[in-house]
């Protein structure tokens, strides 16, 4: 079995709003940057994915990855539009921004969509939704935005395995998230000087 992932990824300037109070505009790119070639690069590691696709505004730079042209509708409405793009295949949905991933957490995840058609990965909170993998002919309305674990939970009305490790589950939204990745290891490509806001 084959897997397609999606990494949906902003606009650059776009990213990481929530972190503008704290770094500077080239401080939150880079960091997004860091993020999003951390991901494609631990994807790259997985076998059993045969193809990954960023759903972005703008074409990725590297040759080895896909592009979905985000048509500006909105997160979910452009990943379902991706997902009837991609028919027939397994899916795994995946956000651009988790310092701690590894293979074994994607492997993890695929087993769980594998054995329930759906799986679903909390972020640290409980609260948001960091990645879903879906079986092919397997749907899920998505609901991401705030609250959205409690939402796709419901939407899968209990025919969904929840995946929880540490890195499916850090994301990368305030300083105290960065502060944990830098913790556990992760090596950022930004200066001293340039994490305050501009
Ligand atoms: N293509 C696309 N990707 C999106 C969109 N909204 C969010 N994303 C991506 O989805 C993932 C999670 O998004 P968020 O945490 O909401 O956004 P963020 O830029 O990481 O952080 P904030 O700006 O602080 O919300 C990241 O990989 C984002 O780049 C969208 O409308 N289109
Ligand atoms: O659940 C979501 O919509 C995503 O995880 C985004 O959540 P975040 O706001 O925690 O990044």
């Amino acid at each position: 079995m084959s897997w397609q992932v999606v990494i949906p990824l902003k606009r650059a300037g776009d990213r990481k709003q929530r972190l503008a109070p704290h770094f500077s505009p080239a401080a939150r790119h880079a960091l997004s940057e860091a993020l999003f070639d951390h991901v494609v690069d631990t994807v790259a590691r997985v076998g059993r994915i045969g193809g990954v696709h960023v759903l972005s505004p703008g074409a990725p730079t590297r040759p080895s990855l896909g592009w979905l042209c985000d048509g500006g509708r909105g997160l979910n409405p452009e990943l379902a539009a991706a997902c009837v793009l991609l028919a027939p295949a397994d899916i795994l949905i995946l956000h651009a921004d988790l310092p701690l991933l590894a293979p074994a957490d994607l492997e993890a995840l695929i087993d769980a969509g594998v054995r329930h058609g759906c799986a679903i990965a909390p972020d640290r909170h409980g609260a948001g939704t960091n990645a879903i993998a879906l079986t092919a002919g397997r749907t899920l309305p998505f609901r991401f935005g705030p609250g959205s674990l409690r939402r796709h939970l419901a939407a899968a009305d209990g025919r969904a395995e929840r995946v929880e490790r540490p890195g499916l589950a850090l994301d990368c939204d305030t300083p105290d998230d960065i502060a944990v990745a830098a913790r556990s290891g992760f090596r950022w490509p930004i200066a001293a000087d340039t994490h305050r806001a501009a």
